[in-house]
């Protein structure tokens, strides 16, 4: 379908929004009436600016307050929207979304909504124009979508539609069912965010909280499945006002959302082939060599080395960690997963846009399929062929069984890209959402998760303000983390990050937990389905890891007790 985005939902002046939506390929904009008037361009130089970067001007918004009114009040609106057709033959736009009222003066009447809106059909019918109704969520009278077409219908003019608004429609809870019921070819035209559940005023999400679809927690696909039912044939077009995308790099921002259309394209098609992961084939370091001696002590050894690349292996049972000496500081560089099909997950995540990396090799070497993730991160796709390489000496038995999860950071602006990426390409999905406070401000933490959690990725971003991003961190999986916590305590003391003791009296007030877990600094949590004991290493340049016992089917990530980590973390500079 044709792929469309209102300017609102990108940052810049009217010509930045215009290449940069140019750039991600859309096939056309909703010009959105402020970006137009603080604009320098005349009409006409914006319809040719347009026309140049090959983008039709699809749609003109938003006429507000038309509908529904006194006399007197009408004849104002009508003058008003005279202004407006004229403005629209010299931008070259025939379709103008008019907005359900939401003046307190508006009437409860719907036949004098109807041949008020008829009225205005014919004024812009004679300029060969359209009009679209859309119901707001917060419209006076009229904020139910089959209010509007009730009213459309009842005007009963071929200039008079209905536009459709996902976030209008699902943040209200309506059923996007009926929609069904509205012949294809009077939805005029079908605009699409995606939205975070949140419990506020309905006007305040939508202006501040949208986002594309994807990103949010609406069934976009389920309702575009209903329009398309309809026969409707115009475009999917983005509208969405988001705080952080109007202050983000709108090239950026246009690119990602095309890319939430094209995974919502594939979703409906049911050509979505996301790259699911069998687990994780191993996490990459930079390092200096300062990993080594804490791998060592953690119960690792290494066990081959890259032929042609300063690439270590190290491994304890199932986990495999490979140090590259780059010589940056410590932090964590790519992540390997396990692959049924490495070439076609990485034309998957190509479809998606995301930038698949050149890989320099020597003929002998295994190729590996590489993308780079929102925040930089690569992204291999490994078969079992990678391994060869590094000619591994054979197993390290241990308690440490493999890798449970990587937390990855992220500045606040990539948040949402980061989402939609790991869900679209990896087709994790996403579990608890959460705000961790630390002594200086809050720590916003996403966890995604593959089938049966064979490979999960927790998303972080620093507070607004931070002056560094938050520490990224390994979490290896162990069945007996009291075991290396006691060894280490005994062989490495400044290894494991020290525990207040208010921590545990607080815990011991809550669960009867064994007090060798103080002597130890082991942290606990438990859910309804089981129990999770961990410790967490001191951070090394930006990289600490964590060892972590799953017992039962605990699924979280001892949230509650990341908190007393970044206040230790804080307290220590690192
Ligand atoms: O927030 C608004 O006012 C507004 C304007 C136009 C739209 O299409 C919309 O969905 C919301
Ligand atoms: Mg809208």
């Amino acid at each position: 379908m044709r792929k469309s985005i209102a300017t609102v939902s990108v940052s810049g002046t009217l010509a930045e929004k215009l290449e940069a939506i140019a750039a991600a390929g859309f096939d056309g904009v909703e010009i959105f009436e402020n970006d137009l008037l603080a604009c320098p361009l005349s009409p006409e130089e914006a319809r040719a600016r347009a026309a140049d970067l090959g983008l039709g001007i699809d749609l003109y918004q938003p006429f507000r307050d038309f509908e529904a009114v006194p006399a007197e009040v009408l004849a104002r609106n009508l003058r008003r929207a005279e202004h407006k057709f004229r403005l629209m033959e010299r931008l070259g736009a025939d379709l103008l979304l008019v907005c359900s009222n939401v003046s307190p003066a508006a009437i409860d009447d719907d036949e004098l909504a109807a041949e008020q809106l008829r009225l205005l059909a014919e004024r812009a019918a004679e300029h060969g124009i359209r009009i679209a109704y859309e119901a707001l969520a917060w419209g006076r009278h009229v904020n139910e979508y089959l209010h509007a077409w009730r009213i459309a219908r009842l005007a009963d003019h071929p200039n008079l539609g209905v536009c459709l608004d996902s976030f209008h429609i699902l943040s209200r809870g309506s059923d996007p069912i009926g929609i069904e019921a509205i012949p294809g070819e009077k939805i005029f035209f079908l605009q699409l965010a995606d939205a975070p559940l949140l419990a506020m005023d309905v006007l305040q999400w939508s202006r501040h909280y949208r986002c594309f679809p994807g990103q949010g927690n609406f069934d976009l696909a389920g309702l575009v499945a209903s329009v398309r039912r309809t026969g409707y044939a115009g475009p999917l077009s983005l509208e969405v006002f988001n705080d952080v995308f109007r202050q983000a790099s709108a090239e950026r921002t246009a690119l990602d959302g095309m890319r939430s259309l094209i995974a919502l394209e594939q979703e409906l098609d049911g050509t979505a082939q996301p790259a699911v992961p069998a687990g994780f084939a191993f996490a990459e370091l930079a390092d200096t060599g300062a990993l080594g001696g804490v791998l060592s002590a953690l119960g690792f050894a290494r066990t081959g080395r890259h032929p042609t690349k300063p690439v270590e292996l190290w491994e304890q049972g199932g986990a495999r960690l490979l140090l590259n000496a780059t010589g940056a500081d410590p932090a964590l560089v790519a992540i390997g997963l396990d692959s049924p099909d490495p070439a076609g997950a990485a034309k998957h995540a190509e479809s998606l846009l995301s930038p698949v990396l050149p890989r320099e090799r020597a003929p002998e070497e295994a190729r590996l399929e590489a993308v780079a993730a929102p925040d930089g991160t690569e992204i291999f796709f490994c078969d079992d062929a990678w391994l060869t390489d590094f000619a591994p000496s054979g197993p390290v038995p241990g308690p440490v069984t493999g890798i449970d999860h990587v937390a990855l950071t992220q500045p606040r602006h990539h948040f949402d890209e980061a989402e939609l990426f790991y869900r679209s390409v990896l087709g994790l999905r996403p579990q608890e959402s959460l705000e961790l406070p630390d002594p200086y401000g809050l720590l916003r933490s996403k966890a995604m998760s593959g089938p049966g959690g064979a490979v999960r990725v927790v998303v972080n971003i620093a507070q607004v303000g931070a002056d560094h991003l938050p520490w990224q961190h390994v979490a290896l999986a162990c069945d007996d983390v009291v075991a290396v916590a006691r060894r280490l305590r005994r062989e490495q003391p400044g290894l494991l990050l020290p525990i207040p003791g208010n921590y545990y009296d607080d815990l011991e007030a809550r669960h009867e937990v064994d007090p060798e877990l103080r002597d130890l600094g082991v942290l606990y949590d438990r859910d309804e389905h089981g129990e999770f004991l961990h410790v967490y290493t001191v951070t090394v340049g930006r990289v600490f890891f964590e060892i972590v016992q799953r017992i039962g089917g605990y699924e979280g990530y001892g949230a509650g007790n990341a908190p007393v980590r970044l206040a230790v973390q804080h307290a220590r500079g690192h």
